[in-house]
């Protein structure tokens, strides 16, 4: 094409048969302004070398929204300049002089209402395999409230979560059966009832157990509630085991989870990799059926980690709390598993706020209302132990469910101890708190003390002291942090 490249062309210039610019088809409006209803993704693009950023841009607008790589004649039997995504910015990422952050805004109607998986097929369709693009990440969205009050959202909430248990003011504390594979479900049913009764409020099922030949799962089912219901009466306190009913087909998904209403179970689970028509549908069964809805987030770091490429964890947070499952695991910071401060500050509150402001620090780039869908409970989970407790209060705040999966299992004086000294360990640094001491500057002393009249957590102390995953984080916000990044 001749002369200035970048000018978006009209008439019948733009409709001739073959090849233009994105820019030129009509993909990079520098000067749009979004609307309120307009859906606004920024990606992280790497061009190839030699590709304009700008024009590289307008090409993820153009394939995540209505263009192929040639002119067609069939855009003029549409509302075309209504459907183009706009790509309106791109700004160069501080310190990585090859890559953008390109911003695109989307009509609402491109899309269809409460569905994730119409969203993600324009937002991380085709685009992500793009020729110009060395690599492509996707990194926040912006979800207009025309759009969010589209999903139902948590089918429970915080709130109502709190409600149910009967537990206030203090985050949840709960464990992951270990070994993750190969106990016998009577054997599974002794681990669930030592932890529960030793006091933790909840059990779960790895992301991995599912129905195999060492134990299937109606009768984990069996043994787990048997577990249940024997800690509720000794502890008198309401009690939960998140049963896994992840399968190979929705039948089979909603079989399991009638069977575990059937029993009595408070709460069920699934993983990611479910994928979300079908985490959409069991956030409908468990909204109809009064279920708490676990999602523990099995495959992500296959796409979340790496920061060129890929789809940040604190989208798909939100696509979680659209689709309406209660539980997300959000991790850590000082677990075994990979969490920057300041990023997952980020993923909690995209969890448990009704407003998130901009907040580039911890990776927000947009405000976001969540019109009052529920609040999204997040889980702590990953290499954790009871000496960690001041630094999880004071990083992941009150709302949120600490799991001590080793950390109670692997107690040196049983798992019923492992519970304890967690409890113990929980009870004395929300005492200490409300009593408006520092517990990040106190916190060994506080547990030391605590420890004096409570050998399980004096074990627990000595055994795991040592243990620190003091590694560089992958997934860190390419703005400044400020002070320290406190949830
Ligand atoms: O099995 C565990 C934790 O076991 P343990 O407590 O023994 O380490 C979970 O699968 C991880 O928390 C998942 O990671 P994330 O929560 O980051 O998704
Ligand atoms: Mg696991």
């Amino acid at each position: 094409m001749d002369g200035d490249d970048s000018k978006v062309l009209k008439g019948a210039e733009r409709y001739k048969a073959g090849v233009l610019k994105y820019k030129q088809m009509g993909y990079w409006i520098p000067d749009y302004e979004p609307r309120e209803t307009d859906i606004i993704a920024v990606f992280r693009i790497t061009p190839q070398d030699g590709v304009d950023p700008e024009e590289a841009a307008a090409a993820v607008a153009g394939e995540s929204s209505t263009a192929t790589w040639t002119v067609v004649w069939t855009d003029r039997l549409t509302a075309t300049e209504k459907y183009r995504a706009k790509a309106y910015r791109v700004d160069q990422v501080p310190n990585a002089p090859d890559q953008y952050f390109a911003y695109i805004a989307y009509d609402l109607d491109l899309f269809e209402n409460g569905s994730i998986a119409n969203l993600t097929a324009s937002i991380i369709g085709n685009v992500f395999g793009f020729k110009p693009l060395k690599a492509l990440r996707l990194e926040d969205m912006r979800l207009p409230t025309a759009y969010v009050k589209t999903f139902m959202g948590p089918a429970t909430g915080i709130v109502v979560e709190r409600e149910r248990l009967d537990k206030f003011g203090r985050p949840l504390l709960g464990a992951t059966v270990k070994p993750k594979l190969g106990l016998s479900g009577r054997n599974y049913g002794r681990v669930v009832y030592e932890a529960l009764k030793g006091g933790l409020d909840f059990t779960k099922d790895d992301e991995n157990i599912n129905s195999q030949p060492f134990m299937h799962w109606r009768e984990r089912f069996l043994y787990c509630m048997e577990a249940v219901n024997k800690a509720q009466a000794a502890t008198g306190e309401v009690k939960g085991t998140y049963l896994n009913v992840t399968a190979a087909t929705m039948e089979d998904m909603y079989e399991r989870a009638e069977f575990a209403k059937e029993l009595g179970s408070n709460i069920v689970m699934i993983d990611l990799v479910i994928g979300y028509t079908a985490i959409q549908s069991m956030a409908n069964w468990a909204r109809k059926n009064d279920m708490i809805l676990h999602l523990h987030r099995a495959g992500h770091s296959t796409y979340t980690r790496q920061k060129s490429h890929g789809v940040s964890f604190r989208v798909i947070a939100k696509w979680m709390r659209l689709a309406g499952v209660d539980h997300i695991h959000a991790g850590t910071v000082v677990g075994k598993l990979e969490g920057d401060p300041a990023t997952t500050k980020g993923y909690y509150d995209i969890c448990r706020e009704e407003f998130n402001p901009m907040c580039l620090e911890h990776g927000l780039f947009f405000d976001q209302d969540w019109a009052s869908l529920n609040k999204l409970m997040p889980v702590a989970s990953g290499g954790i132990h009871a000496g960690q407790m001041h630094q999880l209060i004071d990083l992941l705040g009150e709302d949120v469910v600490l799991q001590f999966g080793g950390g109670t299992i692997g107690h040196p004086m049983g798992i019923a101890a492992g519970a304890t000294a967690n409890r113990v360990a929980l009870e004395a640094m929300i005492l200490a708190r409300n009593e408006g001491r520092d517990i990040l500057a106190e916190g060994p002393d506080i547990l030391a003390d605590a420890a004096k009249s409570c050998s399980p957590l004096r074990a627990a102390l000595d055994v795991w002291k040592d243990v620190t995953f003091n590694y560089t984080s992958t997934d860190t916000p390419d703005f400044v942090p400020t002070a320290t990044a406190s949830v």
